[in-house]
């Protein structure tokens, strides 16, 4: 094959950072900061509040644009082929960006608009990924009537409306109860595992973590660990994610449950 006919998504992983900082004047939110997420994984992305984890984000999505270090989507590299880079890339940020007074499907219209999506094609769409979350009955309620679980489908809902490859969710699950968690979680791991989707899950919940997650633990702007959890109780030799996250950062209990 010629490098034309094999482009630059045809075997790169889904997210590649590599060797990124980032400060606010004289703070350092990221040092140094690599990690790799291969295609179709859930990668879980560990660090209490200030790790700078949404700094991370701000910087995939480009938000911020003063990037050191390199970042790569499939392959492109998000400065020098934004389009291609962003075209792939689904995010839930943290906070809330619904229009509470549109209805679930104006909401996703309107996205889908943003997109250059429109008429049949967006209305398919947008059925379509209101099934996926669960919520289709509900499409022409307004968003003011949904529980907080039941926004934050709507806010993945919109994330999948341009087809993309990776996922990143900030804290998607902050703030809600036991059952809503759940069924966030829940839908977000199917996609991975029907759909081959590539997630990059930010959270300071340990119990979100299962044995077959990749987990990148980041602390203080380094990240202390990449690997898959087993090779995280190995190298700390615990029995437990959050013990394990303890031992690497030499954080106490009550930090953890803060
Ligand atoms: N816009 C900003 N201006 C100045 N400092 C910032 C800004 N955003 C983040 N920081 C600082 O950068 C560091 C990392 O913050 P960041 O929000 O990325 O962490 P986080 O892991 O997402 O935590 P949280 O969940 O609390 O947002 C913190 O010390 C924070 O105070």
């Amino acid at each position: 094959m010629t490098a034309q006919s094999n482009p630059p998504e045809a075997s790169a992983p889904a997210l590649v950072v590599k060797n990124v900082s980032h400060s606010f004047g004289d703070n350092k939110a990221l040092s140094d900061v690599s990690l790799e997420i291969p295609r179709g994984r859930f990668v879980m992305l560990l660090g209490l509040n200030g790790a700078g984890k949404s700094t991370l984000f701000a910087l995939i999505t480009r938000l911020y644009d003063n990037i050191t270090g390199e970042i790569r989507i499939f392959g492109h590299n998000i400065r020098r082929r934004a389009m291609a880079a962003l075209q792939r890339l689904g995010v839930v940020f943290q906070s809330r960006t619904l229009d509470l007074d549109l209805t679930l499907k104006q909401n996703l219209l309107y996205h889908c608009a943003l997109h250059g999506i429109r008429g049949r094609e967006a209305r398919k769409r947008t059925e379509r990924a209101l099934e996926i979350v669960g919520l289709a009955d509900r499409a022409r309620e307004k968003v003011r009537n949904l529980s907080g679980g039941q926004s934050r489908r709507v806010e993945i809902a919109r994330s999948l409306l341009h087809q993309p490859s990776l996922l990143l969710l900030d804290e998607p699950t902050v703030g809600l109860d036991i059952g809503s968690r759940e069924s966030v979680v829940n839908i977000v791991r199917s996609l991975v595992e029907k759909e081959g989707l590539s997630v990059l899950w930010a959270t300071h919940l340990f119990d979100e973590v299962r044995p077959t997650d990749l987990v990148v633990i980041l602390h203080k702007g380094r990240v202390l660990f990449t690997g898959s959890v087993p090779e995280l109780l190995a190298k700390t030799a615990t029995q437990s994610v959050s013990d394990a996250f303890r031992k690497l950062t030499g954080t106490g209990t009550q930090e953890l449950a803060a």
